[in-house]
């Protein structure tokens, strides 16, 4: 999976750079040095107001302030003369960026700062007036987590609109801020797009909108001046140990969420009694935030010792669940999802909470609830069933825990027939979940095809090797999986999984979801999975019947 794949249907040249509220608010320098804890350069003129900001020099616009920032592979400040060339009528910068424009940099005012990125989205809020305290701004939703963010956001989003709002949404997949879906290419967007997309809502009339909050986004300062109405937690599992180095750095930037400057409510979901960290999550919000501010949820009987909700009476409802909320005051909510999986309940609980949580009146839930079904909308490639006989199903799981549970949700029902996983992993990510996401295949399925994903730079056969070994080593000790193949491309490993199923079968093309092009050494090669899978099912369907 590539959180960069470009999706949506917006007019053509819009996006999230692209797109700009009509009205911002202009800053004086000064303003942004105060803003910025730094200071106008030695000698700088006092330059004029600013009217946006980027930290993209591709993206800059006509009274910009370019952010030139110091990145992982270059500094900022080499395309202070881009922005420049774009209409940007001043630089905010560090010391190095400093350095390297004096004598070449482009004649601009420039602000030093000691952290430029910290600053930008505390500038973007102000230039944007994304979230003024005069009730036009939209109530806003964030949802963080390893798993579940795109479909928990969809869910509220859903049930918002049930309720009679106009929502916007940032995520993964899209972005909505009116009519049109807009193209996304991070689940989220750098801090000036995350402000100029709320401003922009604001503007559009949206009284409600979810956003997904990354690992990233925290450790990077994405959502820095923004602050939620309520702020959800969906779980903790292994992902993007590439950029945490653990799993306690990895909780504690996600933690950065639940504190008053970022959120004045939350709910946090909690597993079972081994969840360490959910319970972490919610004793860390009730702790930030004070308990009254709080809604920790028990998924099962004894994951906390005082929840606020618990879940129960779970049933299948067709091939999704239904299941009552109870607060711990007697109040409770009857609640179904038609999406497959039981995490889907763990994120229609989530949904259903944050609405709760943000004031909405708890009948009115309950009867858009029971009358509209708003948990049953679909989410793109995130359990999208393609065929029934095979079940096929595209699903984005991309990380061990994911994996593990969408293998749990396709297993057929009767026992008889066999689960068939096509997956790979992605390249320049996170290497230490190659083989565990190997092993749980082997574990959970009886033939595992391994592929390619998002190779990126690195060598396709050498990551191939890295999941079928954790696939074979769990066959070697005893595990479920009679055939462990290595396919590519990942079209051909689809038809080879699409070839060996029988109609009781379930086949899961995992990792990629909604995606559409994958990409290998800097070259973007169409590829959609649904449509692959859907040509599969079409051509053995052909050939089952030419061979009657
Ligand atoms: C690993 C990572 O997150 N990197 C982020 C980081 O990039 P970087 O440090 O490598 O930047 P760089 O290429 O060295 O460039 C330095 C600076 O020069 C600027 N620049 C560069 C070239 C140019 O022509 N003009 C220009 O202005 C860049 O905008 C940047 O500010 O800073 C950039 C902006 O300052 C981010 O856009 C970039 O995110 C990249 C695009 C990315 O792909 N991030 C992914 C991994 C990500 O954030 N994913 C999460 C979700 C993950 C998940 O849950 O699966 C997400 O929220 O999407
Ligand atoms: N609550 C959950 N717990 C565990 N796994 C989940 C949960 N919800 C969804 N999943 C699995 O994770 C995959 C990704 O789901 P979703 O896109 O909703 O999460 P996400 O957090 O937005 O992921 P990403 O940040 O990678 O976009 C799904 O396709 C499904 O396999």
């Amino acid at each position: 999976m590539d959180a960069t794949a470009q999706q949506g249907t917006a007019p053509q040249g819009q996006d999230a750079q692209t797109l700009r509220p009509a009205r911002p608010r202009p800053l004086g320098l000064a303003e942004v040095a105060r803003l910025a804890g730094g200071s106008p350069a030695p000698g700088a003129a006092p330059g004029p107001e600013i009217t946006g900001v980027s930290l993209d020099s591709r993206a800059a616009r006509p009274g910009d302030l370019y952010a030139a920032l110091p990145g992982a592979r270059v500094h900022g400040a080499r395309f202070a003369a881009d922005a420049r060339r774009a209409g940007a009528v001043a630089v905010l910068t560090d010391a190095e960026g400093q350095a390297l424009l004096e004598g070449s940099g482009p004649d601009l005012p420039v602000v030093v700062s000691p952290d430029p990125r910290r600053a930008v989205g505390a500038i973007a809020a102000r230039v944007y007036g994304s979230q003024p305290q005069d009730g036009t701004a939209p109530t806003l939703f964030a949802v963080t987590g390893t798993n579940g963010k795109t479909t928990t956001t969809y869910f509220t989003n859903s049930l918002l609109r049930a309720l009679g709002h106009r929502t916007g949404l940032i995520g993964t997949i899209e972005i909505l801020a009116g009519e049109e879906s807009i193209p996304s290419r991070l689940t989220t967007p750098e801090a000036p797009h995350v402000h100029s997309l709320l401003a922009l809502m604001r503007e559009r009339g949206i009284t409600a909108a979810s956003m997904e909050v990354s690992s990233h986004a925290l450790e990077f300062h994405r959502v820095d001046g923004v602050r939620y109405d309520v702020a959800g937690f969906t779980n903790l599992t292994q992902d993007h140990l590439d950029l945490h180095g653990s799993m306690e750095e990895y909780f504690a930037v996600k933690a950065q969420l639940f504190t008053p400057e970022r959120t004045r409510r939350a709910v946090v979901l909690v597993q079972d009694a081994d969840d360490a960290w959910g319970r972490r999550a919610a004793e860390h919000a009730r702790r930030e935030l004070g308990a009254e501010s709080v809604a920790a949820v028990a998924l099962t009987p004894g994951a906390l010792p005082d929840p606020d909700w618990t879940l129960a009476d779970v049933a299948r409802r067709g091939v999704g669940h239904s299941f009552v909320l109870r607060h711990r005051d007697g109040r409770s909510l009857r609640v179904s999802t038609g999406l497959p999986g039981d995490f889907n309940v763990a994120n229609a609980a989530l949904a259903v909470l944050m609405v709760v949580a943000s004031g909405a009146d708890l009948d009115a839930v309950q009867r858009a609830l029971d009358e509209t079904d708003p948990l049953t909308t679909d989410v793109p490639g995130r359990m999208q069933l393609i065929g029934t006989e095979p079940t096929a199903v595209v699903d984005f799981a991309h990380n061990p825990d994911a994996l593990r549970r969408a293998l749990a949700a396709v297993e057929p029902p009767e026992g008889d027939g066999r689960v068939i996983v096509v997956f790979g992993a992605t390249g320049e990510r996170d290497r230490t979940k190659r083989p565990v996401m190997g092993e749980i295949a082997a574990r959970h399925a009886d033939v595992v095809v391994v592929t390619d994903d998002d190779p990126h730079d690195e060598e396709p056969a050498g990551i191939r090797e890295e999941v079928a070994a954790g696939a074979r080593a769990a066959q070697a000790a005893g595990a479920r999986a009679a055939e462990v193949l290595v396919v590519a491309p990942r079209a051909e490993a689809i038809r080879a999984a699409v070839a060996m199923a029988r109609p009781g079968d379930s086949v899961l093309v995992a990792g990629r979801g909604h995606e559409t092009v994958q990409e290998i050494r800097g070259v973007d090669h169409p590829l959609d999975d649904r449509e692959e899978l859907r040509a599969a099912l079409a051509d053995a369907q052909q050939g089952r019947w030419e061979d009657r």
